[in-house]
């Protein structure tokens, strides 16, 4: 039998673990623009923030679900190279935000270097050509036309889920697209990421927690590690990896865009769970923004119109700033419909921000 991902190479999730109650919305279905898929995706948006899409039977998912392991090689060589290789890559010099970024852990490799946390942030405007690029690593280069579909791949089907909220939030046609066209400066990007195996650490755990900043993520696992927070326990729950499908969660800039009416959910990555807790973990995510001159404030229209008006003024941000400052740990905490939680952690005396790797 052939596999389309190599999820079958690793331990399986384990068994009897509590897992996350994420729904699977079909991607074909929501391409052919089947009613139930559509209403069963808008309900996930709005109560979980979070759902698996189901990319078999469909020719574009099926595409990125291949070219996502085909990254998935790609970031484990790149995150192989030696340390001195990838600071090459890393910020603050060469971004703050668009860069290689890694903690250190206590585990040593063969040659005795020091084994890392880390993740590399590759701009969508840097693949597709669209400003002056940053330095990368000849690998990135030399699979440029790889990045380069999977971007416009990702956005292919990112522009469908964004239609499908556009006609449930009944906006004017074009609303959310017109937000997030792909030829316009934003802060899209492929994150690769990789996680040293660790004991479960509480404080380190809570370290973890965010919302993501923008519009909606679409992330590829291979091992357990990814947990969410559910909105009726507040329990913390493992999402378990599903072969074919990807995770999709939506951003803080869809909560405030509608007023409070989509979610975007707290959520961590922990060490994977028992039977996969010893492998080294790594995931591929796409991020969407909106376009970096978007200011992120409620939209006019449709059923938005009908949200309770805030008491507070908004603070009016574009999506730049927005991005920015919350990726490089200037607007800490978690951001929910009613604001910023502030985090224990975020006192400035406890934990420096560098020692956490925003979304
Ligand atoms: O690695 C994962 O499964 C999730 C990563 C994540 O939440 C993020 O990078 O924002
Ligand atoms: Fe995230």
């Amino acid at each position: 039998m052939s596999h389309l991902t190599s999820h079958h190479t690793l331990p399986p999730f384990p068994e009897g673990e509590k897992t996350a109650p994420l729904v699977s919305v079909s991607f074909a279905k929501l391409e052919a623009g089947e009613r139930s898929a559509s209403a069963a995706f808008f309900k996930a948006c709005k109560e979980l923030g979070f759902f698996y899409l189901d990319f078999l039977g469909s020719k574009l998912g099926e595409t990125i679900v291949s070219e996502a392991e085909k990254l998935n090689k790609i970031q484990k060589e790149f995150f192989a190279l030696p340390n001195e290789v990838k600071d090459v890559y890393g910020r603050p010099h060469l971004h703050p935000f668009y860069a290689y970024r890694y903690t250190e852990t206590e585990g040593k490799d063969e040659n005795g270097a020091s084994l890392r946390n880390a993740n590399y942030n590759l701009r969508k405007d840097d693949i597709l050509g669209q400003c002056e690029r940053l330095a990368c690593h000849p690998m990135i280069l030399d699979n440029q036309a790889l990045f380069e579909d999977y971007v416009r791949h990702c956005r292919a089907a990112v522009n469908i889920l964004l239609e499908h909220l556009n006609t449930h939030l009944e906006l004017p046609a074009g609303t959310l697209a017109n937000l997030h066209r792909i030829n316009e400066r934003s802060g899209d990007h492929v994150r690769f990421t990789q996680n040293q195996p660790h004991a479960f650490d509480e404080e380190r755990a809570r370290r973890a927690e965010h919302t993501d900043f923008g519009s909606l993520t679409v992330l590829f696992n291979w091992l357990g590690g990814l947990q969410i927070r559910t909105p009726d326990t507040n329990e913390w729950v493992y999402v378990r990896p599903i072969p074919g499908s990807c995770i999709v969660n939506l951003g803080d800039a869809m909560v405030k865009f509608t007023a409070g009416i989509l979610r975007s959910n707290i959520h961590r990555v922990v060490p994977a769970p028992s039977t996969q807790a010893h492998l080294t973990r790594n995931s591929l995510v796409f991020f969407t923004r909106p376009e970096d001159a978007v200011i992120l404030k409620r939209l006019q229209g449709g059923i938005i119109d009908a949200q309770p008006q805030s008491s507070e003024p908004e603070a009016e941000m574009t999506s730049h700033d927005w991005i920015m400052k919350r990726g490089t740990g200037q607007l800490p905490g978690i951001f929910t419909s009613k604001g910023f939680e502030e985090r224990v952690y975020d006192a400035p005396s406890h934990i420096a921000p560098s020692r956490s790797i925003p979304a």
